[in-house]
């Protein structure tokens, strides 16, 4: 995981290079990068969607039984911020990828504070050493200052820049050059330049009193000899990796092939496999009841469904990581979220874009199931005799709505499937059809997220939409109190038409709605017509006078009227009222109401204040600002009308580093001038 751009993609292709899945190395910018399967992550040369994959690595000089590393190789742009969270949810560990010019930077704060969220043990691995003013201290300086997290020196780097040769292993006191002609797949070690030697032996001892600290044991043995072996300092370092504390840091140049064998033993050398990390949590069927599942192939099978991806040639693939127990193909499976049982049909294993069929899956795997027919991300699959429901994943709710609409009447059946399906894909994108102006409005994200979802639906489902700004929904209301009559006669041979009433009509107080009242007494307006005159004013609510948007909030009491015992009916008096309503509605002071929102931001202290300017210029209303440890955290109300286009612009203010989520709070009055404007544009 890492902020947008730090190479994680490229780091990812050059371990399925030397891991031996791929045989020819995929560059991202040449769009050929296997990890990077889809059309627009070709094209845009960004990790959309998480492709999870598996290698195996037996350790660079083979001093190691083979391993399974299972990689999810996941997206920077804050937009897709749901693939790293949800990714963090299955994985054991992660290897956080920095860039050695541009350090830490914004987002990789959010994806650290999502890493925390889950307590996932992390490595870091700074990369671009070969990138002209890479400085690997400084990035390791900025890991505590700005993460706060305790960062453990394993390596130097040899050079930096266009010089950058190497590194130096400081456990082994070794340098590791990698040969340029073989792309790195050679490598040796040599001893470790004479220049370096005393620089090298001050951070080893660093190291080794981090790994001193681990256990009582090492830090007796430590205070005693002032030295440990490298099984012990390998020993250390990994307990308090796994529990959290320290993160070993490594260095490389992935694009210029050095350092990422190093890194893959660090992987295993520090990094949790499934046994040890704590059994997952969750409740029996009842829902209520707490229980766990430790990571073994004897408990019963337990997995979570983690991401849900249409694959144009099998159809739906269900990644799921598997928690405790062994699921065989032909399988059944009972899903206690949806309470269905499923039949597993075809097992996969994917190596980025290709995969391989498997038999059968164990505790700490991760693999994808063809054929499972009604599962949501976040939903467990388990044991039939043995229920449990594993902790679900949090989702945010989706901020920014436009208005799609096929282009042709073709389109229009096409377009509800596609948006089915990517609905299913991804729990940050929602689509519901608006009751008021039977439009299809779909939710993300971001802007960028709704942009690719409708690209998507292009090219995968070939459906062509036309897409409509952002839409604010206004109300209207009335601000004084009125008295209105109204005739509705019509004679003209025949029967008829004959409807009188008078009506009172006044403001309620905000969000009590809309009443109606009779206070007819005797049979000025009989009985039966009453409801046909609150019908009457009902339609009328739909379309309030100002600018066509539904009015709320008024009262209105039929107080007199008359009939005719021949022409007078339904239809005649729901007229009438209807007319009353419209032209009281005019003379009782109308107002336009504007959506406000609940906007919480979180920025770090210097950037505050660019984020209340910009806030006030949005017409928008602080109320709180809180300190926390990232910096502030400023609570306000905000026009909705104000606020599209806020995530890229916030993040432009504060180079990303800001987050916010909004909420509908209320409506409020809308300013003259600008409901001036909004009443014109509809006339
Ligand atoms: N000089 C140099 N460039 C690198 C290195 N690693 C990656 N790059 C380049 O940096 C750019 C971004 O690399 P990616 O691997 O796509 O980065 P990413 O982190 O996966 O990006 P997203 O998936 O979009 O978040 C590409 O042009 C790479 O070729 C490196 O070690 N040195």
């Amino acid at each position: 995981m890492a902020h947008i751009d730090a190479g994680k993609t490229t780091t990812t292709e050059r371990i399925l290079y030397y891991t031996g899945v791929s045989h020819k190395m995929g560059e991202v910018h040449d769009g050929a990068a296997t990890m990077d399967w889809m059309e627009q992550e070709q094209e845009r040369g960004i990790t959309i969607t998480s492709a999870a994959t598996t290698c195996f690595w037996s350790g660079s000089a083979g001093q190691y039984d083979q391993h399974r590393i299972n990689i999810i190789d996941t997206p920077g742009h804050v937009d897709f911020t749901i693939e790293v969270e949800r990714s963090l949810r299955v994985l054991d560990g992660a290897c956080v990828v920095f860039c050695a010019v541009g350090g830490v930077e914004p987002q990789s704060e959010t994806v650290w504070r999502q890493a925390d969220k889950y307590r996932v043990p992390r490595l870091v691995f700074i990369n671009k050493m070969d990138r002209v003013g890479a400085d690997y201290l400084r990035v390791i300086n900025q890991i505590g200052t700005r993460l706060g997290a305790c960062p453990v020196v394993m390596q130097l780097p040899i050079g930096a820049e266009d010089s950058f040769e190497g590194v130096v292993d400081l456990i082994k006191m070794r340098a590791i050059y990698w040969d340029d002609a073989s792309n790195g797949m050679v490598f040796e070690e040599r001893e470790i330049p004479s220049g370096m030697q005393s620089l090298c032996e001050q951070w080893r001892e660093r190291l080794v009193e981090a790994a001193a600290e681990s256990t009582e044991v090492l830090t007796e043995k430590y205070l005693e000899e002032g030295d440990l072996t490298v099984d012990e300092i390998r020993h250390g370092i990994r307990v308090r990796a796994i529990a959290n504390e320290i993160v070993p840091a490594l260095c490389g140049s992935a694009f210029k092939n050095k350092g990422v064998q190093a890194m893959l033993d660090a992987i295993i050398d520090y990094m949790p496999a499934p046994n040890d990390v704590a059994a997952i949590k969750g409740v029996l069927d009842d829902e209520v009841t707490e229980a766990c599942r430790p990571a073994s192939d004897d408990q019963p099978f337990a997995a979570l469904a983690f991401k849900i991806a249409a694959d144009p040639f099998v159809g739906m693939l269900t990644f799921f990581r598997v928690y405790s127990g062994v699921l065989s193909s032909g399988d059944s499976v009972y899903n206690p979220i949806k309470k269905k049982k499923e039949r597993i049909g075809r097992i996969v294993q994917m190596h980025a874009n290709s995969r391989e069929e498997v038999k059968e899956v164990y505790a700490g795997d991760i693999a994808a199931a063809i054929g499972l027919k009604d599962v949501t991300t976040g939903e467990t699959l388990c044991d039939l005799k043995s229920i449990i429901i594993l902790e679900r994943m949090d989702f945010p709710d989706p901020v920014i709505s436009v208005a799609v609409e096929p282009k042709t009447k073709g389109d229009q059946d096409k377009m509800a499937v596609a948006l089915a399906k990517l609905a299913q894909e991804d729990p940050s994108f929602r689509v519901h059809t608006d009751a008021e102006s039977g439009q299809i409005i779909i939710s993300g994200m971001g802007e960028l997220h709704l942009e690719i979802i409708v690209d998507r639906m292009k090219r995968e489902f070939s459906v062509q939409a036309n897409v409509g700004a952002p839409q604010v929904a206004y109300r209207e209301t009335i601000r004084d109190k009125v008295e209105q009559e109204s005739k509705f006669i019509r004679q003209s041979g025949g029967r008829g038409q004959y409807g009188h009433v008078w009506l009172r009509i006044e403001p309620k107080e905000l969000g009590t709605g809309y009443e109606f009242v009779s206070e007819i007494a005797g049979a000025v307006v009989p009985k039966e017509y009453i409801p046909a005159v609150d019908n009457g004013i009902q339609e009328q609510l739909k379309s309030g006078v100002l600018a066509g948007y539904p009015v709320l909030d008024v009262k209105v009491t039929l107080f007199d009227g008359s009939y005719h015992d021949v022409d007078s009916n339904e239809m005649a008096f729901k007229i009438a009222a209807s007319m009353a309503f419209r032209e009281g509605a005019r003379n009782a002071r109308p107002v336009l109401l504007e959506p406000i929102m609940k906007v919480e931001i979180t920025t770090p202290e210097d950037y505050m204040g660019d984020v209340v300017g910009d806030i006030n210029r949005r017409r928008g209303v602080i109320q709180s600002m809180d300190d926390i440890p990232s910096g502030k955290a400023i609570g306000c109300e905000v026009p909705l009308a104000e606020m599209f286009g806020y995530a890229t612009d916030l993040r432009s203010v504060t180079q990303g580093r800001a987050t916010y989520s909004m909420r509908f709070e209320k409506y409020n009055e809308t300013p003259t001038h600008i409901a001036e404007a909004i009443i014109k544009k509809s006339s």
